[in-house]
């Protein structure tokens, strides 16, 4: 054991446990070396807490990640998953509401411990004394509910600086947007002697249902009656899809308001084109599947260079929408995590791009909500696919009228019908990506998409 409590030879089991975590980015490839940073002793004695940093050595890239470890004489009541290995004494603490009580606390009262600040936002007065669970959802971080009252989440790959999701709900929250939920506090942390977020308190919205949720009930709904089509099924989702449209548009106009745009130039657009083809060909070389659908790929990203586009600019947006990343709530949808895609590095995330790319990636998500039902059937009655491709090509539509009607900073996505395309295929690249190192099983339906793009489907 160091003087700092965490025992020595703890890179070993942290290896061993880290890929097993649903956080944890870095699953497609092996671990070199796990280096702990120095602990923060958040909850001194028995039960002990502490903040730990840890680097991550994979191949040419070392990230940081945040852990809260915890270590009691008296067993905890977290799931068998949280232990680090089986000598170690410490488990992940997150799930440990005895000890997550104090992170609430420490925000409402705005404390510094060693290198980690709690702070309310200004003119907040937080209620504390409330205890934490852990959502379920399947997450990127990790987020504690404070009785049904706040949200905290606490971002498990770290980097300098103020987070993006945290960065763009206070630019929303100045403009006045209704489609965020509000930032009540923030924790931040040190990396490489810099200032960086690491925790980021809301309301909590307990009556909310999040977007995949309600599409995917849709889908099931009109699949369970083989005579009805997705505009006289019970369960239609279209009036909400238009609505979603709207909300989005809005977000992104506010986001131009507060934070600038810049315009898009003929360079600026080959360096996009050039920026898909370099995915593309790092993802082909990791997934066969995806190499037949190369040439096709290639011709509709150099469409773009070549097509007559309406002047289009760039700004922050959110960087990787999909109908888990809005919540229905009484008074409208709200948009998520704006952190960007979990992959990309800081810099990317930062880079101001174009709002077509979130109309995109709804775009793609309405089609994986009509297709996920279909995932793992042994054998797809090519009725249902129609009528799941029905489902998605109405809610598609909707989306666009709503985010058409609105005013966001494109206007009507179909009059950047090429530029969009190109947008679309490249997340299901991504996607293909994604589903390949987390969910193998769902790599049919990004490869499925792509195969019908461009075989000259929709
Ligand atoms: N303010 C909120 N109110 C209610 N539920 C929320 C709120 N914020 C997030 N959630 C729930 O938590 C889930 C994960 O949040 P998200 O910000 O997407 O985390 P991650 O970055 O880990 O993916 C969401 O899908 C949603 O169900
Ligand atoms: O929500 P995250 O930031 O963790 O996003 C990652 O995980 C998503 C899956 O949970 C993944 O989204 C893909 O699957 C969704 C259905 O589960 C679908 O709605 C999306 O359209 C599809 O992209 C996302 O790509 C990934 O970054």
């Amino acid at each position: 054991m160091t003087e700092h409590g965490l025992p020595d030879g703890l890179a070993g089991p942290l290896a061993a446990w880290l890929p097993g975590q649903r956080w944890f980015a870095g699953k497609d490839r092996p671990i070199d070396a796990v280096r702990p940073h120095e602990p923060t002793v958040l909850v001194e004695g028995d039960p002990l807490l502490l903040h730990v940093v840890v680097d991550v050595v994979q191949g040419d890239r070392t990230e940081a990640y945040q852990l809260l470890l915890g270590r009691r004489s008296q067993p905890p009541e977290v799931p068998s998953t949280a232990w680090l290995g089986e000598d170690t004494g410490l488990y992940e603490a997150s799930g440990d509401a005895d000890l997550t009580a104090m992170l609430l606390e420490a925000i409402a009262s705005g404390t510094r411990i060693g290198a980690v600040t709690f702070e309310p936002e200004p003119g907040e007065t937080l209620t504390a004394g409330l205890r934490a669970r852990p959502i379920t959802a399947e997450q990127s971080n990790t987020s504690l509910v404070y009785g049904g009252q706040y949200i905290l989440k606490l971002f498990r790959k770290l980097s300098p600086g103020t987070n993006k999701d945290l960065l763009l709900h206070r630019a929303l929250q100045s403009a006045g947007c209704a489609h965020v939920a509000r930032v009540v506090g923030s924790i931040t942390g040190e990396l490489a002697g810099k200032p960086a977020t690491i925790g980021m308190l809301q309301e909590y919205l307990p009556d909310a249902v999040d977007g995949w949720a309600m599409a995917t009930t849709s889908v099931r709904d009109l699949l369970a009656d083989a005579d009805r089509h997705p505009d006289e099924a019970g369960g239609d989702f279209a009036g909400e899809a238009e609505r979603l449209g709207a909300a989005v548009a809005e977000v992104h106009a506010d986001l131009a308001g507060a934070l600038g745009t810049t315009p898009v130039d003929r360079d600026e657009l080959d360096r996009t084109v050039r920026a898909m083809n370099e995915r593309l060909d790092r993802v082909a070389a990791t997934v066969p599947q995806l190499v037949p659908h190369v040439p096709a790929l290639r011709a509709a990203f150099e469409a773009v260079r070549s097509a007559q586009l309406p002047p289009v600019s760039m700004q922050y947006v959110h960087g990787d929408l999909h109908l888990g990343q809005v919540l229905r709530t009484v008074g409208g949808w709200l948009l998520l995590d704006f952190e960007g895609e979990p992959a990309a590095p800081v810099h990317e995330r930062h880079a101001l791009r174009s709002p077509l790319r979130d109309v995109a990636g709804m775009l793609r998500s309405f089609d994986y909500a009509a297709q996920q039902l279909l995932v793992g059937a042994v054998e797809q009655e090519p009725e249902q696919v129609a009528r799941a491709l029905e489902w998605a090509r109405r809610n598609r539509a909707a989306f666009r009228t709503g985010y058409a009607g609105a005013e966001g900073p494109v206007g009507d996505p179909l009059a950047h019908a090429t530029l969009l395309r190109a947008f679309e295929l490249d997340k299901a690249v991504y996607e293909v990506a994604y589903e390949h190192a987390n969910r193998p099983d769902w790599l049919a339906v990004p490869l499925a998409a792509i195969a019908r793009s461009t075989d000259g489907g929709e």
